[in-house]
């Protein structure tokens, strides 16, 4: 029988639930509805009209393993391919990343002389933590923070700068309550497969899905592909997917529809918008509010998932303004709990630059789990303190003493969940909940199963095979 599915948020994750869906003979019609007068949701670019592109969310995704592949076979199916900006691991973007530490910035360590020789901010090479690393016994608890994951197994420094920092420019977030289990799963397996994190990256520990490369995904791995953008920013991903599904005859798209509630009907749902749609099968990203009174259980797990907020900050300098070149720099929170890092966007993609000009292009971001501590309420911020921190932190850290000649100040209220100790089982409760109750009902998005693009991807993918087989 064929079904008609409902796919709730146009986001990444609901785009891609569709594409997939949309693939299938067994789906006869597939609804998407997105609250907002866009799709997309945070993969969101400026592009101005002299030719320069400011990305408010995501900026570059990476090509490595399954679920990198998969996006780029996405994209190539898409047609995109003659839009991609790649950066490959000899830029100078790849191998230079810093932290602000001690009011100074220091160059990450990487290569082999990085790894043997005593760097700043540390105190020891990380060859003396790599190689006792090996020795230590595993842990034995189901979940752990990725703090303590670290400071157990590499030591205490390393954990305090390197892995906070790391955690707040992934997941804007606090290593002392993000679990090693749910955000860094390959630490987690090496250590359970290996009983080292070091021999699990030597050895391996673990199966990948098969995804087997598109020419664009081996062109990436032949090209040694860091990361990508695209000409138009990573916002025209969601645009070409939008209008694959309004050319493919059985996805219906409606922006500004937002979804106020859903109630089941035996067999289905029924949801509950400005209009009434009778509807089939139901993919979700944001549902505790939409769920029905007899599913409290499920709503609850969903409302124990916390977000944080993100105050991103987009400046743009005449001329050449950075002391050093790379990527970005991140602070760790013992630095300055509200200031996040800097990401050097013209470095990797000067392509973004205005056209006929000489420009900077930085990102400044704030806030996440610290941004109501730091800054409030985020419903009472204002645009021009962001942008006042913003600055402030540039000319601090990179010594930029002239103003940005144009600046963009963007609130992301809740856009990056944390997957905090137990994440993992909240998880299996929810799916053994929706398989308990026969609910039709599959969860997909940044939530659940990791929040980069492609691990979002991936699970849309993933909850329309879950209905329709693999497509
Ligand atoms: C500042 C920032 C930087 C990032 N940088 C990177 C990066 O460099 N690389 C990378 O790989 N990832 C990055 N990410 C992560 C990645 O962008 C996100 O995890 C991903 O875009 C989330 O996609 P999603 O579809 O799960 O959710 P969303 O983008 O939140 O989409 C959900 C959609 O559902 C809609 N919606 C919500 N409620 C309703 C309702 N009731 N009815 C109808 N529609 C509804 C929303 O309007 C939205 O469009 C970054 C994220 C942020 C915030
Ligand atoms: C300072 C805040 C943030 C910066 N980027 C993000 C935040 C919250 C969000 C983000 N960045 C990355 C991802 C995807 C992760 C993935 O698995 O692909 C997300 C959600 C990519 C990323 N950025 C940095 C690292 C180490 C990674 C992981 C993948 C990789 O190694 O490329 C570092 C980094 N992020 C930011 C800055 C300033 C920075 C460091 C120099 C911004």
């Amino acid at each position: 029988m064929q079904k008609t599915v409902a796919v709730l948020g146009g986001g990444i994750g609901g785009l891609s639930a569709c594409f997939h869906l949309s693939k299938s003979h067994q789906v006869s019609k597939i609804v998407l509805l997105e609250r907002a007068g866009r799709f997309g949701g945070w993969l969101s670019s400026t592009r101005r009209e002299d030719g320069a592109v400011f990305e408010h969310g995501p900026r570059g995704i990476r090509p490595a393993g399954a679920v990198g592949r998969n996006t780029l076979n996405m994209v190539e199916e898409l047609g995109l391919e003659s839009e991609v900006l790649p950066v490959t691991y000899d830029h100078v973007a790849s191998k230079n990343r810093y932290l602000y530490v001690g009011g100074q910035l220091h160059k990450m360590p990487s290569g082999l002389g990085g790894v043997v020789r005593t760097v700043p901010p540390f105190s020891r090479p990380l060859v003396q933590s790599v190689l006792k690393e090996i020795l230590i016994s595993r842990g034995k608890e189901e979940d752990e923070s990725v703090h303590s994951f670290v400071s157990r197994r590499l030591g205490t420094e390393l954990a305090d700068i390197a892995i906070d920092s790391l955690c707040r420019g992934v997941f804007a977030g606090d290593c002392r309550k993000l679990s090693v289990r749910s955000c860094l799963p390959p630490l987690y397996n090496a250590e359970k497969a290996r009983g080292s994190i070091v021999l699990g990256m030597l050895l391996g520990s673990g199966p990948e899905p098969d995804v087997p490369p598109s020419t664009l995904a081996k062109r990436a791995a032949q090209e040694n592909w860091a990361q990508w953008s695209l000409k138009r920013g990573l916002q025209n991903l969601p645009e070409a997917l939008e209008e694959r599904m309004r050319n493919g005859g059985r996805v219906e798209v409606h922006k500004d529809t937002p979804v106020m509630g859903l109630s089941t009907n035996g067999t289905g749902w029924e949801v509950r918008q400005l209009e009434t749609w009778g509807l089939g099968h139901m993919y979700v990203y944001s549902l505790a509010s939409a769920l029905p009174s007899a599913a409290q259980p499920l709503s609850q797990q969903l409302l124990e998932i916390a977000t944080v907020t993100v105050a991103v900050v987009n400046l743009e300098y005449e001329g050449s303004v950075l002391p050093v070149t790379g990527f970005g720099h991140l602070v760790p929170s013992s630095e300055d709990r509200g200031l996040l890092g800097v990401v050097y966007d013209s470095v990797p993609f000067p392509q973004h630059n205005r056209t006929g000009g000489h420009t900077t292009r930085l990102t400044v971001m704030m806030g996440g789990a610290w941004f109501q501590e730091v800054f409030g309420n985020p419903e009472k911020v204002t645009e021009q303190l962001l942008l006042d921190r913003a600055t402030q932190a540039v000319t601090s850290h990179l010594g930029v003493t002239t103003p940005p000649i144009w600046s963009i100040v963007a609130l992301l209220k809740d856009c990056i969940p944390q997957y905090y100790l137990g994440h993992w089982k909240r998880l299996e409760n929810m799916r053994q909940y929706i398989r308990d109750h026969n609910l039709p009902l599959s969860l997909a998005g940044s939530s659940y199963d990791g929040v980069s693009v492609n691990d979002v991807i991936f699970s849309g993918r993933m909850a329309a095979e879950g209905l329709v087989g693999k497509v």
